[in-house]
């Protein structure tokens, strides 16, 4: 994980869409990140070290970890609010922190101040002036944009946000992180808070946003949400990538059990053979672990049939947990 990626940061404009496809959008090597702590300032905490992260065009990218362990320290290093204290990163094909990358991102931060004051659809405005966004754009795009978020159109024009609920304010936040069309979306937490409806919600607008063709990386600790949205996930622990992949890579590499289900044969045999072994009516099912076929061969030899077969693969959230006991961290910093 330490080592730089081969692919090298190329300009903002591919030749081709199969090129774009290719590209990483995000990519950063070696990044640390200390801070000076203390009244004397005298002690240093290390928030990340040796971050070498790629993001490729069109992905939806989910960076996972403990309280603590850096994810808005790297978020903030992206988006240009803060800087590493060592390494080096390219955004959009552009060194981390260019303002003419800025143009292309949407941000929706974890706890997102909003106006009080304003009503959803001032707030828009707002965000869309500091875009420069001419005002035809805005009157076509502000609606379009409450629409695909689910907020009402009229709500968001007479109510004041301190009137609105959490998901109000979430779906306000996520209009406002749209507001430029942004090629790269980055989202802190977007489900925290949120109430089942709305954490189905927001995910679905994710989606939508992948099958826009948008880039989208996001911080979460719903693991449960990251395994149906994202393509690639990394898990961040203590400062340091510990692992990166998609999840078949991660998920899948990791289990040779199966959950099988069938009818006959010697229920003596296979209740030695299957982990679990339980007799239904005429049906039977249990977990085989080990080769698939070595046991095809001997349900046909006893004369059984074999119903359904299923790799059985870990979930995203046992994963996560075997991953940080591995390395000895078993509480947050
Ligand atoms: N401005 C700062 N000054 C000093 N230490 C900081 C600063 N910002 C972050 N840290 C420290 O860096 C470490 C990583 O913090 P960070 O907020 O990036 O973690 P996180 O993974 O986003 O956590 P959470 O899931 O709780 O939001 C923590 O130990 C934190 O205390």
């Amino acid at each position: 994980m330490n080592s730089e990626p081969k692919v090298t940061p190329t300009s903002d404009n591919p030749s081709s869409p199969e090129q774009a496809e290719q590209q990483p959008i995000i990519q950063t090597f070696s990044l640390r990140k200390t801070y000076r702590t203390g009244f004397w300032m005298n002690k240093t905490v290390t928030s990340l070290q040796q971050c070498s992260v790629q993001v490729m065009a069109g992905e939806t990218f989910g960076l996972l970890g403990p309280n603590g362990a850096g994810k808005t320290t790297l978020l903030k290093i992206l988006l240009g609010l803060a800087k590493p204290s060592a390494g080096r990163g390219f955004l959009l094909g552009k060194p981390l922190g260019d303002r003419s990358a800025k143009q292309h991102i949407g941000y929706l931060p974890e706890n997102a101040y909003f106006y009080d004051y304003l009503t959803g659809w001032e707030f828009l405005k707002y965000a869309a002036g500091l875009f420069q966004i001419p005002e035809k754009v805005q009157k076509r795009r502000i609606p379009e944009l409450l629409d695909m978020v689910g907020l009402d159109r009229k709500t968001a024009k007479k109510k004041q946000m301190r009137r609105y609920s959490k998901g109000m304010l979430q779906r306000v936040g996520m209009a406002q992180a749209l507001i430029n069309d942004p090629k790269l979306v980055f989202l802190d937490e977007p489900m925290s808070g949120l109430d089942p409806m709305g954490r189905y919600q927001m995910r679905e607008i994710i989606l939508s946003l992948k099958e826009q063709g948008k880039t989208v990386f996001f911080n979460s600790h719903v693991l449960s949400d990251v395994e149906v949205i994202c393509d690639r996930v990394a898990i961040l622990a203590l400062g340091e990538l510990i692992c990166e992949g998609t999840l078949d890579q991660l998920l899948g590499a990791n289990t040779q059990n199966y959950q099988v289900k069938g009818r006959g044969g010697n229920s003596e045999v296979l209740s030695k053979v299957l982990i679990d072994f339980e007799m239904q009516a005429e049906q039977w099912h249990g977990q085989l672990q080990g080769d698939p076929q070595t046991f095809i061969s001997k349900l046909d030899s006893m004369g059984g049939t074999l119903v359904e077969m299923k790799l059985m693969r870990q979930s995203l959230e046992d994963f996560f947990i075997q991953q940080l006991r591995q390395r000895g961290i078993q509480k947050s910093r």
